[in-house]
């Protein structure tokens, strides 16, 4: 193990590391360490961790391509906990390891954030927070994001009371403005990106669309309070789009947070699905927007060749030179 562990430079939500708190770590080697939560809901993340790794029923594809592996549970140094003494962490796979200029965005999916049978006072806490943000009308929530312009190396990270306060508007420009190389107000989203990082065969639509289809038949578990996040690189996604490819590879699309995972009981998880569906409707309006917009500059380049090869024909006959046309 590696011995510089320090808080991860690109967390975007959760509780964060300080002098005096605990919260994740990174070891610069591609692991992350989250240390286990107070009360019950540590040692039931890392338990779903270790039940869910060797479920025979999870599709291994799917354990592969939308989770991060688990590598146990591990104490570490941690002068933030109670009496200083070595703290368990769970040991995972840092999701944005190898990325140069991680642009991330962390989304809490579902209309309800708390699982059944939680105490009251927790319920009332969380359905204020899903009522004054955009989780009960979306079926999902941005928590946090940052954004590095590829240009300039410039990086455009929201606070939490900023996304708090977004509404179904918001979550719509702050998801072009993932994807886009230029902030400003108003039409200053380019979405120059989202080609490449939203759409494509290993862009975040498809790879949405894939774990759409487990969760349409999975009765496992329900993901409570979990997030998907994303993960792509600003000078990759950049240079594909430059070069008009699709998906520049090594965009992330990943869940975290299992603090608050139920067994699933046999019934599908429609809290998590109904949120899933509508996270992909407003991705898929994105990438639906910015084809439409290639598709017309395409027609108006066509039409303006067309237009100049039949002014060229017209100026032909009216000469009365019928002699054919070279292509232009
Ligand atoms: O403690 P709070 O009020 O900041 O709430 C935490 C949430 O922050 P938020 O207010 O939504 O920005 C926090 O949300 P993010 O991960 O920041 O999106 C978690 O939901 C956290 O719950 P847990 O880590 O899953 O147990 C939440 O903690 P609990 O409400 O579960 O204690
Ligand atoms: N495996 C991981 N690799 C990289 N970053 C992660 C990983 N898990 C979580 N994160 C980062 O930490 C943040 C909080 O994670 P989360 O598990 O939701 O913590 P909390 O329980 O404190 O809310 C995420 O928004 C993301 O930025």
């Amino acid at each position: 193990m590696a011995s510089d562990l320090r808080p991860p430079e690109h967390q975007v939500a959760g509780h964060r590391a300080s002098a005096d708190k605990l919260g994740p770590l990174v070891d610069g080697e591609g692991l992350f360490y989250k240390p286990l939560q107070a009360g019950e809901r540590g040692e039931h993340e890392a338990a779903f961790y270790a039940a869910f790794t060797a479920h025979p029923a999870v599709p291994p594809r799917v354990r592969g391509a939308f989770f991060p592996r688990f590598h146990g549970t591990r104490l570490l140094p941690a002068p933030a906990s109670p009496g200083g003494a070595p703290y368990p962490h769970i040991v995972l796979d840092d999701l944005l390891a190898g990325l140069q200029s991680p642009c991330v965005a962390d989304v809490k999916i579902g209309a309800c954030t708390w699982p059944p049978r939680s105490p009251d006072p927790y319920v009332a806490k969380c359905l204020a927070k899903d009522r004054e943000t955009t989780s009960a009308l979306l079926g999902f929530r941005v928590s946090g994001v940052r954004v590095v312009d590829a240009r300039d190396g410039d990086v455009w990270r929201p606070d939490r009371s900023e996304l708090k306060g977004m509404d179904a508007a918001g979550v719509h420009r702050v998801l072009r403005r993932y994807v886009s190389t230029c902030g400003g107000s108003g039409d200053g989203l380019d979405c120059a990106l989202a080609a490449a990082v939203y759409g494509g065969e290993g862009g975040v639509l498809a790879q949405l669309r894939e774990l759409k289809a487990w969760f349409e038949v999975q009765t496992l578990y329900h993901f409570y309070s979990a997030s998907i996040l994303f993960g792509y690189d600003a000078n990759a996604a950049a240079a594909a789009a430059a070069s008009s490819s699709s998906a520049p590879g090594g965009v992330r699309v990943k869940l975290v947070d299992f603090a608050h995972v139920d067994d699933g009981e046999g019934v599908i998880d429609h809290n998590f699905l109904g949120g899933l569906c509508s996270l992909i409707k407003f991705i898929g309006d994105i990438v639906a927007e910015v084809t439409e917009k290639a598709s017309n500059i395409v027609y108006l380049q066509m039409s303006h060749i067309k237009r100049h090869q039949m002014e060229r024909k017209s100026q032909v006959f009216e000469r009365g030179n019928f002699t054919e046309l070279p292509v232009t």
